[in-house]
């Protein structure tokens, strides 16, 4: 059985970046950036007023100091000319200062009567002017690769950047396997269960970026599974849901291999999760999930997600890690790595009572998965643990 970490390295060798496109800005957010974008101008554009009040010569501001308004500077409309000695302009939030004044006086710090203003004994202290270029410059650059977030979104916007450059979203084609599966919606027999870790993987990879394309239930059948993958052509990444195991029926193995897949593993040394392959398949890649529901969202999360980075051009990273003491005690692990569902609060991280990998209460319940390496020792409320968020 290959590690957790032997199982990454081989997905990530198994993965490749896809080709860049562009997008416009409206459609650019949860995207990766592919190569850096350029400032194609300064903003602020010219010094500005950060407040609304009067503009003037700092070296005349005292208190009970008197200003003539001789002019007014709105956002979008600037002054133009330079108040002498003794005069003020009007200024409003987001105009351009004019020439000669270099602090704003805010409005609640004078008292006007008509053309005149007087200033008052508690003046603020503050110029109230944002140097031009303050933001950013002309040139300058926001990184590459990076997932664009709604902040990103705003400075390209104010960049002027119309349009960027993203690595193309991978498209998922997801197969559930199993005569037992039914749709959410219909109505099971007796012996039937509703695919339900379909939709929760199918949720998880649209939020890492990706779209998915949900085939119908394959089932355990050689024909049913031939069938179901001739679906998946064009996708980028294939993944299945069940028959990964060693019983009769799990059948995905094989007919994977009948269909060329070259599997870079089978089984890893992990719980939940151990029947879990991977491999190229033809121009698509293959991951085939274990079937219990909870193992086959762990998974997602320690597989699948890093795979969906590399394919957007973000490089390969394990799933991110935190530490957090523990709030309540853990036995010694096994010999696989254990990812227990859990729950971290303020007081610290405790793992749920139940780690049967077909609870979704359980799951659904917890906001972390706590990483206890093979073997590793009993561990004790305040001893310091790895853990994922989910
Ligand atoms: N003799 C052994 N038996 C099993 C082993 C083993 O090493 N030796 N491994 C166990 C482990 S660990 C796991 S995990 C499961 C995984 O088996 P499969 O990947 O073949 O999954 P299935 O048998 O198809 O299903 C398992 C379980 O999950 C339910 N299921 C499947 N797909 C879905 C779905 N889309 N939505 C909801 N539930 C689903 C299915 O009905 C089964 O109850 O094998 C153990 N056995
Ligand atoms: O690995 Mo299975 O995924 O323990 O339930």
């Amino acid at each position: 059985m290959i590690s957790v970490a032997g199982a990454l390295d081989a997905l990530f060798a198994l993965a490749r970046p896809l080709p860049v496109e562009t997008v416009p800005l409206r459609a650019a957010a949860g995207r990766v950036l592919a190569s850096p974008a350029t400032a194609r101008r300064d903003q602020p554009p010219f010094a500005g007023s950060a407040m609304d009040g009067y503009a003037l010569a700092n070296a005349e501001a005292h208190t009970g100091a008197r200003f003539r308004v001789v002019g007014e500077a709105a956002a979008g409309r600037r002054f133009d000319g330079r108040p002498g000695p003794g005069e003020c302009i009007r200024i409003f939030t987001g105009a351009p200062v004019p020439e000669g004044c270099d602090r704003i006086i805010i409005q609640e710090d004078v008292t006007r009567d008509a053309d005149m203003i007087t200033l008052s004994d508690r003046l603020d202290r503050g110029t109230h002017i944002r140097p031009a270029g303050a933001d950013f410059r002309i040139g300058d650059q926001l990184s590459a690769p990076r997932r664009l977030s709604p902040s990103d979104v705003a400075l390209l916007a104010s960049m002027n950047i119309p349009q960027v450059a993203v690595h193309r979203a991978p498209e998922v084609a997801l197969i559930s396997t199993g005569d037992e599966l039914v749709l959410p919606g219909e109505d099971p027999g007796p012996d039937q269960i509703i695919a339900s870790n379909t939709y929760g993987l199918e949720a998880l990879f649209r939020s890492l970026g990706a779209t998915t394309r949900l085939l119908p239930i394959a089932r355990d059948s050689r024909a049913s599974l031939r069938a179901t993958f001739a679906l998946a052509q064009g996708a980028d990444l294939v993944v299945t849901i069940g028959g990964a195991s060693v019983g009769d029926h799990d059948l995905v193995g094989p007919v994977a291999a009948e269909l060329g897949m070259q599997q870079a593993f089978y089984k890893v040394a992990m719980r939940p999760g151990k029947p879990l392959m991977a491999g190229r398949l033809g121009d698509a890649m293959m991951i085939g999930l274990p079937g219990n529901p909870v193992s086959a969202m762990v998974c997602g999360h320690v597989f699948v997600a890093p795979v969906l980075r590399v394919m957007q051009g973000l490089g390969p990273t394990a799933a991110l890690r935190s530490r957090a003491p523990l709030s309540a005690p853990l036995p010694r692990n096994g010999p696989r790595e254990h990812y227990l569902r859990a729950l971290l609060t303020p007081e610290g991280i405790e793992a749920a009572p139940r780690q049967d990998s077909s609870l979704l209460t359980v799951l659904s319940d917890s906001n972390a998965l706590i990483i206890r390496p093979p073997d590793a020792p009993e561990a004790a409320i305040g001893d310091l643990v790895d853990f994922l968020t989910i």
